[in-house]
């Protein structure tokens, strides 16, 4: 479960996240919806503990991310960009690198890498260098990455951006196979189609506060609109920096 509570942070002249608290829990597809700037990032990269926040807290599974920030770091898997990973790794070596980075031991790293090889069904790829890979290729390896060391929370951060619609397809199954797990899968977007496909509860932010939070059809409902998109617009007052 991840847990942010009255967050302010400040960058620059710009107030990024402005009393931002809302929750994400275990077994559901929770999305931060919101228009470009709207501090979903920020919000992200302080639950990576990457930035402090001026006050309020930030939680995972109950762990502080400023004073209990490696235990919390285990609980916690960060989706990389996909057309990042290092080309002449191969997804067995990228993703048991990972596993000891997150302080596994060297059997015990194989073996977690071995299982999420499987699960993700990567085995015809595993030992390929990932130069070349197609973006489902990429995709999963990224996944697999952030899933290894079996963390309860998974969080990413625009993740289709860039990627074909079978990747994004491939993804959704992902993310939805993982909510069948139990996991807390939180991840910002402002593409209106991807969060209706997906997401359980919708944390709908701008200007770095929570302007409604809710299911697809709870904000629909609230708003008397019929998508996610109207309903989305009602909200925030403006349809800058959507994506239908
Ligand atoms: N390093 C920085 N320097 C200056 N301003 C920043 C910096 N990082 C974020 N901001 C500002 O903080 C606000 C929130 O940005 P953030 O990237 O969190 O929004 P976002 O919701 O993720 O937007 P997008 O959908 O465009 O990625 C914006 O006004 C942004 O310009």
């Amino acid at each position: 479960m991840i847990k942010v509570t009255d967050l302010h942070k400040k960058i620059g002249q710009v107030q990024a996240l402005n009393g931002l608290s809302f929750e994400a829990h275990n077994g559901t597809i929770t999305g931060l919806l919101g228009p470009n700037g709207a501090g979903k990032t920020t919000c992200l990269r302080t639950l990576f503990g990457l930035l402090k926040a001026d006050s309020g807290s930030a939680e995972i599974d109950s762990l502080n991310v400023v004073t209990q920030s490696s235990q919390a770091k285990q609980q916690l898997g960060l989706f990389p960009d996909p057309f990042g990973l290092y080309e002449r790794l191969t997804p067995r070596e990228y993703v048991q690198f990972f596993a000891e980075l997150n302080g596994m031991a060297g059997k015990e790293a194989k073996q977690a890498t071995d299982e999420v090889l499987s699960l993700l069904k990567m085995q015809d790829i595993a030992d390929r260098r990932c130069q070349g890979f197609s973006q489902g290729q990429r995709m999963k390896t990224a996944l697999a990455q952030a899933i290894v060391h079996k963390p309860t929370n998974i969080v990413l951060d625009e993740p289709t951006r860039g990627l074909d619609v079978m990747s994004t397809r491939l993804l959704r199954d992902l993310l939805l196979m993982l909510k069948q797990q139990g996991h807390c899968v939180l991840f910002s977007s402002h593409v209106m189609q991807e969060v209706a496909a997906l997401c359980d509860q919708v944390v709908v932010m701008a200007a770095g506060r929570v302007v409604a939070q809710g299911s697809p059809a709870e904000l629909c409902l609230r708003t008397g609109k019929t998508s996610l998109e109207d309903a989305f617009i009602s909200l925030i007052g403006t349809d800058e920096g959507i994506a239908a």
